[in-house]
């Protein structure tokens, strides 16, 4: 089995990823610094907890376990924190992945896939957004993942590392098969809180902001379901693995759902309501973002199996009531 390191291994993301590699044939060897508090049971590979800021660990585990290839999901990502607390996000996101980057460089680790985001476009100049598009960030999360996207591309050209960069829209949902869900704490993210809110497990949701200039009002995004991303990501390590070329990716459906579709989408999975009230725009929050991501599934051959937002919110409300027995 060939190892592979994943960083942030046991977050959301990661956790899938790790899951959907051990199935490919893949050994993930796990890094993660548990700074999230993530519950999983990590039973996919070998958890080191640690941190990519730290050189001498990260020796240590490449050493042990010789990886061939890095997915790289580490970072910190509250777009609201980052703006209250930048220095805590270029030192983490930047500067332990120029870490992170050299340490690979050092050991001659040739393949890296790295977890961008589609706040590195910033404000659109149109939807859907293709890779193209000018990338300007509007808070300091945004621009570290923007950095790094830099430091990808010269540490193409000055060591010969091969690199895809996916560029995420919102991650939604849960495992299909039960396994794994959404658990940040603390939770910021729309459906978790709105499916809480439905179980009468956390406080009212508030809908941020209904004068947006879109049909209802209310903000819209892309929602990409998690077992989708953790396929692309093994098929991108294929990808690469193969001889493809260092590519920037978008990873969405190309479909925008609005904050009250996905209410209204709840209420029809759950057969609940969705308590909710209309509160003031959350600051940074563009009023559409929905990605054209033709590329990724004409260069890595993948197509979402779970493009329906019906689908990506019934697998997160199954695994949100059975949450509480199955440590997540
Ligand atoms: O309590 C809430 C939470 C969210 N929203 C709205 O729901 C939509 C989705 O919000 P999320 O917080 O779930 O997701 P974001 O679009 O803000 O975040 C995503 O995009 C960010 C960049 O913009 C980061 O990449 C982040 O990791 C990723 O989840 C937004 O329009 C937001 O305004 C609400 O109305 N109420």
């Amino acid at each position: 089995m060939i190892p592979v390191l994943v960083t942030g291994g046991a977050g959301y993301i990661g956790s899938h990823t790790c899951k959907v590699l051990a199935q490919a044939g893949y050994r993930p060897i796990v890094l993660d610094n548990l700074v999230y508090g993530h519950k999983w049971a990590v039973c996919w590979g070998p958890l080191e907890v640690g941190d990519i800021s730290d050189r001498a660990c990260l020796d240590a585990i490449i050493a042990c376990h010789r990886p061939e290839a890095v997915i790289h999901f580490a970072a910190y990502a509250y777009v609201g924190e980052s703006v209250r607390d930048p220095g805590r996000y270029y030192r983490n996101n930047v500067a332990g992945t120029l870490t992170l980057l050299e340490a690979m460089r050092d050991h001659g680790i040739a393949h890296l896939i790295f977890s961008s985001t589609c706040a590195t476009y910033g404000i659109p100049d149109q939807t859907p957004i293709t890779e193209d598009h000018p990338q300007r960030p509007i808070n300091p999360y945004g621009a570290s993942k923007l950095m790094v996207e830099r430091m990808l591309a010269d540490f193409g050209q000055a060591h010969g590392l091969g690199w895809v960069v996916l560029r995420y829209f919102n991650a939604a949902g849960a495992d299909p098969e039960g396994e794994l869900g959404e658990d940040h704490d603390p939770e910021t993210h729309l459906i978790p809180l709105a499916i809480q809110a439905a179980l009468g497990q956390g406080p009212r949701l508030e809908v941020f902001g209904d004068d947006y200039p879109t049909p209802d009002g209310s903000c819209i995004r892309d929602y990409i379901h998690v077992a989708d991303l953790a396929e692309a990501h093994v098929l991108a390590l294929t990808y690469l693995r193969n001889g493809g070329a260092s590519r920037a990716l978008n990873l969405g459906t190309g479909q925008g759902h609005s904050v009250l579709e996905v209410i209204a989408a709840i209420e029809r999975v759950a057969g609940r309501p969705v308590p909710y009230a209309l509160g003031p725009r959350r600051p940074g929050d563009p009023p559409a973002l929905y990605a054209d991501a033709t590329k990724a599934q004409a260069l890595l051959g993948w197509t979402p199996r779970y493009p329906e937002l019906d689908t990506i919110i019934e697998h997160a409300w199954r695994w949100h009531q059975g949450a509480g027995t199955k440590g997540g």
